[in-house]
C-alpha cells in the first residue's frame, strides 16, 4: 500500500482559479520527495490538501490508506516560517508537537508525560539540537529555528513529513544543514516526506525523486538522474523558455532566495 496517494485531484478556488488540474500520484513509504515548480504552479495548494487545510474540489486523497482528514495528527508540517513560540526553550517548543496527538495543553505546560519528553528530547537530537534543548527559540539562528521546527513536527510521529518551501529565507549553508538534518530525520525515522523547494541545486543535492508542477499540472516525475537541465527549464519557463536556466558550466541556477550559490 502507498504511503500517499492522490486520485485525479483537481483544486478551484472561487469561480475558475484552477490551483490543480486533475493530479495523480502515489509516494512508497519511506520516499523522500521534493515538489518543484514556478510560483503560482500550485505547490502549496498541493501541501494544504494534503495536510487536511484545504478539501480538493475533486479527486481522492490517502494517507496510510485513510482518507486525509482534518484532523492532521498524522501528518507533520514544516513551514516556511517556523511559527515557533519565541519565548520558550527549544525543548518545550519541540513538545508542543505533542498535542497534535493528545490535545491537550497541560502537557505541555505542566503535567508532560514521560514519553512526550523522552521524544521532544529524541527529536532535538535527531536535528542535532540535544546540547541547545534549554535555549530560548528566539535566540536561535534561523537554521536552528527551522530544526526545532523539524523536531517539532517528528515529536508528533506523523505518517507523512511535509515541508512548505522550509530553507527560503535561509542562506545557503544553513539551508543545507535543514536539509540534510530532514533528511537524516526522514532516514532513520523511515519517515515519508514531501517538501517544496524553490532552491533547484537544494533540491537536486536532497531529493529522491522530484515532482514537478506547472500551471496545477504535473508534468515531471523521477529522479535525480532525469532531472535534467532541459527539464527544469521546461518546467520554470516552459517549452519556448529552453535555455534560460543553465548556465555555461552546465550547474543549475538557483531560483528564489538563495543568492549565495552552492557552497558559499
Ligand atoms: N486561497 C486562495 N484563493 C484563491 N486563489 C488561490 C488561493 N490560494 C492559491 N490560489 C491561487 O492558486 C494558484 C496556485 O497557488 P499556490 O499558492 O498553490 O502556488 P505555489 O506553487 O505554491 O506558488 P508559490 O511558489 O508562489 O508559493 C495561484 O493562481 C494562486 O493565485
Amino acid at each position: 500500500m502507498p504511503s500517499v496517494s492522490l486520485q485525479n485531484v483537481t483544486k478551484i478556488y472561487g469561480q475558475d482559479t484552477v490551483a490543480l488540474d486533475d493530479v495523480s500520484f502515489e509516494i512508497d513509504a519511506g520516499e523522500f520527495v521534493v515538489v518543484l515548480g514556478p510560483s503560482g504552479a500550485g505547490k502549496s495548494t498541493l501541501l494544504r490538501i494534503l495536510n487536511g487545510l484545504t478539501p480538493p474540489t475533486e479527486g481522492t486523497v490517502e494517507i496510510g490508506g485513510n482518507p486525509v482528514s482534518n484532523a492532521g495528527s498524522e501528518v507533520g508540517m514544516v513551514f516556511q516560517m517556523h511559527y515557533l513560540i519565541e519565548s520558550m526553550s527549544a525543548y518545550r517548543n519541540a513538545l508542543t508537537g505533542s498535542l497534535g496527538r493528545t490535545n491537550d495543553l497541560r502537557s505541555v505546560l505542566t503535567l508532560n508525560d514521560g514519553d512526550d519528553k523522552r521524544e521532544a528530547l529524541r527529536a532535538l537530537d535527531t536535528v542535532g539540537l540535544l546540547q541547545e534543548a534549554e535555549q530560548r527559540a528566539g535566540s536561535m539562528s534561523g537554521g536552528q529555528k527551522q530544526r526545532v521546527g523539524i523536531a517539532r513536527a517528528l515529536v508528533q510521529n506523523p505518517a507523512l513529513l511535509l515541508a512548505d518551501e522550509p530553507v527560503s529565507s535561509l542562506d545557503p549553508k544553513a539551508a543545507r544543514d535543514v536539509m540534510s538534518y530532514m533528511k537524516q530525520a526522514a532516514r532513520e525515522r523511515e519517515l515519508t516526506t514531501l517538501a517544496s523547494l524553490h532552491q533547484v541545486n537544494i533540491a537536486r543535492e536532497f531529493g529522491d525523486r522530484f515532482i514537478g508542477i506547472r500551471d496545477g499540472s504535473v508534468v515531471f516525475d523521477g529522479s535525480r538522474d532525469d532531472l535534467s537541465m532541459e527539464v527544469v527549464d521546461e518546467l520554470y519557463y516552459g517549452e519556448s523558455g529552453a535555455g534560460n536556466f543553465s548556465d555555461d558550466d552546465g550547474e543549475t541556477e538557483t531560483i528564489g532566495a538563495e543568492t549565495g550559490g552552492a557552497g558559499s
